[in-house]
């Protein structure tokens, strides 16, 4: 087994932060400049995808300049992006992806001493050509699997959340022989301290951003679970709540029914004994708000015929930060999430995360509820 000493890792971890730092700062600035009430309304998802391409690209560059050699499983690719009509939309990435690039060594002492090295390509000296940008995005069409060094990028993660207002998440994960050993995670409507008041959604763009939203995640296997505010700060160490007893507990789910069953997670609830109200959020900030203790069980059962298939970077950050947070997390059957078999999580179905210590009791209770609904084979 490999040693758990702080040292391990400790350059994937800045560079991960630095690159999550950075493509957080530009997907806020597209919300704020380009997220109105209008968009939501006329389902216009033009500005999500101005921040997935140009976050998926600025995180890419950066992980290409100091990791040349490792492959990114990335959600995004360039292939509608190239054609002629999507020149305007080719400009504006453009623009973000080459802003938030510039400087990026004197921000980030650990970027700036990894940049100092022969072996590594500076950024920010000069702008990426628009070849340069979409090869970075492309740099995502990794396959995954079991052997070597991996990273699993979700550039918006939530993007319905995005829209709204709501919560989203910016999750990189580094992985070795299919094992995830770093989470980071940037939750840029996320507040420090869960007990504050929630941010109100729907303020689309217009204001100051509140002081205390915008919380950094990070989990090194082994090394436990952090958070600070994105802005800089310092790292607390996080773990989930203690409850005496299941009945105590509350759930975190997906705010789409058709991401994650709602009727279902209500009947568990029953079964358990849940009479708290569950906490209805986007995005992988359900993993980070367990680890945190804000809330206690989160459950993502599969909707319709079971067949979607859970994509890798939608889970990797968000699982080991649960993890490292005192937690087990498990498809519906309690079988471990394979990361090292492809884009997708084929192995399994759904995900249930807890404390370790309740989560065989939780998996019962998925397993009673699903056969209550003939889907026992699920
Ligand atoms: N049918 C189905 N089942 C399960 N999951 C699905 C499904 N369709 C999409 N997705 C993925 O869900 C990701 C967002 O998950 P959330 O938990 O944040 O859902 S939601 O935002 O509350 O809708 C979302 O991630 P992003 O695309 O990055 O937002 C999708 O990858
Ligand atoms: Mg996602
Ligand atoms: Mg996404
Ligand atoms: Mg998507």
């Amino acid at each position: 087994m490999s040693s758990s000493s702080s040292a391990q890792y400790a350059l994937e971890r800045s560079i991960a932060i630095s690159a999550v730092e950075r493509a957080c700062s530009l997907t806020d600035k597209v919300f704020r400049n380009l997220v109105t009430a209008d968009t939501v309304t006329k389902k216009d998802k033009s500005p999500v995808t101005v921040g997935d391409y140009s976050a998926q690209a600025v995180v890419n560059a950066i992980l290409g300049s100091h990791f040349p050699e490792d492959p990114i499983v990335g959600e995004e690719d360039s292939k509608d992006l190239q054609k002629p009509e999507s020149e305007a939309l080719r400009k504006q990435i453009f623009g973000l992806a080459n802003e938030a690039l510039k400087n990026s060594a004197q921000e980030c002492p650990a970027v700036a001493e990894a940049e100092s090295k022969p072996s590594t390509q500076a950024l920010g000296d000069r702008e990426l050509t628009e070849k340069e940008l979409l090869a970075a995005i492309d740099r995502g069409s990794a396959e995954g699997g079991a052997e070597g060094r991996c990273w699993a990028l979700d550039p918006i993660d939530g993007t319905k959340g995005f829209l709204r207002g709501g919560q989203y998440a910016v999750c990189l994960a580094f992985m070795v022989d299919g094992l995830v050993q770093v989470g980071v995670m940037g939750c840029p409507n996320l507040p420090h301290d869960a007990s504050s008041a929630k941010p109100k959604e729907g303020e689309f763009g217009a204001g100051e951003k509140r002081s205390d939203l915008g919380t950094l995640f990070i989990a090194v296997r082994g090394q436990g679970a952090f958070q600070r505010p994105i802005q800089g700060g310092k790292e607390e160490k996080i773990t989930m709540r203690q409850i005496s007893s299941l009945s105590e507990a509350s759930f975190c789910e997906s705010v789409e029914a058709g991401h994650s069953s709602h009727g279902t997670n209500a009947r568990i609830a029953e079964l358990l004994g849940i009479t708290a109200p569950s906490v209805r959020m986007d995005s992988q900030a359900k993993y980070a708000s367990i680890s945190r203790g804000d809330g206690d069980v989160y459950l993502r059962l599969p909707v319709g015929d079971g067949s979607y298939q859970e994509k890798i970077w939608d889970h990797a950050s968000g699982s080991l930060l649960v993890e490292e947070a005192g937690g087990k997390v498990s498809d519906i059957r309690g079988k471990s999430l394979n990361f090292g078999v492809g884009r997708t999580l084929r192995e399994n179905r759904g995900v249930v995360a807890s404390r370790k210590e309740v989560h065989s009791k939780v998996i019962d209770a998925v397993r009673k509820a699903l056969e209550e609904e003939g889907r026992g084979h699920l």
